[in-house]
């Protein structure tokens, strides 16, 4: 049995009279890909908000190991181990992509004032935090890149770099918002054969668009439609879903 590394149930997140997250619970275990589908404005963003803790739940609780995480801040978050990617990039493309790195793994640094040059000079003398830069950018396979100034880097070495910021924070759970966008068919391949390899250390939950990918990774998978969970189950298990036919996948699946 694999182990649960993160918990959440009954979660509802209400902005005004919406209910953009309406009792949704979902369990991330290590070695498994969880990932959560369902058309524009299902609730999967919202739903990983809450549990990066960049929105506070309406209800609800999170528990990720043994700490309860409902409406803490994503940096006390982050230290204690949940890691996300955004849809919209965190990078700085003035920066390298090793400086990338560094700002990120830093970041998870007690007490780390809002100053990146202050943590980069730091950085730069702590062997430790070296170390783990090194580590993220060798798994996200961006080892020789280090150098290059993000900007100049193609639109998929900067999804890695995305990737690669999240690991240097050494998260057990990692959450994966759209990590495919704007992709060609090279840069997905090499991209689902990164997060196969990621997998087998953490629990992941991946929101995805691409239902190619979404079909080829996740061993779980949660259907959302307007804020509740529609069905989950394995892979075939909501392929064979009758609702799910319906509402999202259409009859031809
Ligand atoms: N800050 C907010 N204030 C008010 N409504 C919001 C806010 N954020 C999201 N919503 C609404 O909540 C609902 C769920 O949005 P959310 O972005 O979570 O959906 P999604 O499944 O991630 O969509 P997409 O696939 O397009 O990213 C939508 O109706 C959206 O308009």
């Amino acid at each position: 049995m694999s182990e649960l590394l993160l918990s959440a149930s009954q979660l509802t997140k209400r902005f005004g009279g919406l209910a953009a997250v309406n009792e949704v619970s979902v369990d991330l275990f290590r070695d498994r890909i969880h990932a959560v589908i369902g058309p524009n404005g299902a609730g999967k963003s919202t739903l990983t908000n809450l549990l990066s803790g960049d929105l506070p739940p309406t209800s609800g609780q999170i528990r990720l190991g043994q700490t309860d995480i409902a409406g803490k801040s994503p940096e006390r978050i982050s230290r204690l181990g949940l890691g996300r990617s955004y849809q919209k990039t965190n990078i700085f493309l003035p920066f390298t992509v090793w400086d990338n790195v560094r700002l990120a793994a830093q970041s998870v640094e007690r007490h780390a004032p809002w100053n990146p040059a202050h943590w980069l000079s730091k950085a730069r003398k702590n062997p430790a935090i070296n170390q783990r830069c090194e580590r993220a950018l060798e798994l996200a396979g961006l080892t020789l890149r280090a150098h290059t100034v993000a900007g100049n880097a193609s639109h998929g070495e900067q999804r890695q770099l995305e990737i690669a910021m999240t690991l240097a924070t050494e998260p057990s759970v990692l959450l994966l918002d759209e990590p495919l966008a704007g992709m060609g068919q090279a840069e997905a391949e090499s991209m689902i054969e990164l997060l196969q390899k990621l997998k087998k250390d953490h629990a992941m939950m991946l929101v995805e668009h691409d239902m190619d990918a979404v079909f080829a990774l996740a061993d779980q998978l949660t259907v959302m439609v307007n804020g509740q969970v529609i069905a989950t189950g394995t892979p075939a298990e909501v392929r064979a879903d009758a609702n799910v036919q319906a509402a999202y996948l259409g009859e031809e699946n």
